[in-house]
């Protein structure tokens, strides 16, 4: 039985974590933390981290980025490992984060979702590719009216990767409105949308001559990411310190 430790429990993810794991043998959630307490929840809820006094395998975090500080902290100072999904992360937190892996196991990942993991692969080989016949690549994401943070995490995921592909010689692009000039060879355009309910969906676009090549991702419904999350907090329960990702997990699948 993992037993799970669910940061910011009373959000959309958090709910939808509590309600996969209630239909699951294999974990359990022993505690839960969140600023905001209005939710029935069939575990008890902590509004401060610190106040926290029962004992879990792991983490699960689903919160904001600036309480990314006081999770990893509270994970550190306990060792227990930590499943962050959490985006909007500034780059001296990411920072952080790889610091303290040297003490504890931790999995960050912007996507938990199996599509979204496949396709991380799938578009270096098609950068590669089209790249050497001078194809343009952009990405553009779509998600709820609720998101802070933009563009998405698994947008700059997508960069990234496309970009590790590419010997990092690309940069991004959020923004063309600033400046009357073409784009660059080398650039990554990176988009975010806004509206209603749309759960997530990301479109990798490499333009060329005549021809358009787009890798496309619809996240459904949240499940995709509660279940990668449950997953991931499986594996990680088992692991000593480091920096991990769910391409760790998804070789396992
Ligand atoms: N990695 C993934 O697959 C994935 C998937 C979905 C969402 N996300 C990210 O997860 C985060 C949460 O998403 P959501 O849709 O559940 O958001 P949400 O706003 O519905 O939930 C966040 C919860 O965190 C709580 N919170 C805020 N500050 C806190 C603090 N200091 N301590 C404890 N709890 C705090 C809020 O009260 C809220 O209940 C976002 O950054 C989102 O981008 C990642
Ligand atoms: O709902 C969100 O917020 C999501 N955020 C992640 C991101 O920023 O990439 C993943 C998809 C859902």
């Amino acid at each position: 039985m993992t037993r799970i430790i669910m940061h910011g429990c009373n959000g959309k993810m958090g709910q939808v974590i509590s309600g996969i794991v209630a239909n699951d043998p294999e974990t359990s959630i022993v505690a839960g933390i969140d600023i905001s307490d209005h939710m029935d929840n069939p575990y008890p809820v902590y509004t401060r981290i610190e106040d926290l006094d029962v004992d879990g395998d792991v983490i699960i975090d689903f919160s904001i980025a600036s309480a990314v500080p006081t999770v990893l902290n509270y994970a550190k100072s306990r060792k227990i490992p930590l499943v962050l999904c959490t985006t909007g992360l500034t780059e001296e937190q990411i920072a952080t984060v790889n610091e303290a892996s040297k003490e504890i196991a931790i999995l960050l990942s912007a996507n938990m979702s199996l599509g979204v993991n496949l396709l991380l692969n799938l578009v270096k080989k098609a950068a590669k590719t089209l790249t050497g016949a001078n194809f343009d690549i952009e990405i553009v994401e779509k998600h709820h009216n609720q998101k802070i943070d933009a563009p998405s995490g698994t947008a700059l995921a997508f960069a990234d990767s496309i970009n590790e592909s590419l010997n990092h010689e690309y940069t991004y692009n959020y923004d063309r409105s600033t400046s009357r000039v073409k784009r660059e060879g080398q650039e990554i355009g990176i988009h975010a949308v806004r509206g209603g309910t749309i759960v997530g969906d990301h479109a990798i676009i490499f333009a060329g001559q005549d021809e358009v090549v787009e890798l496309h991702h619809s996240a459904l419904s949240k499940d995709i990411f509660a279940v990668g999350a449950v997953n991931a907090a499986k594996f990680l329960s088992q692991k000593c310190q480091g920096m991990y990702d769910m391409q760790n997990v998804i070789e396992n699948y």
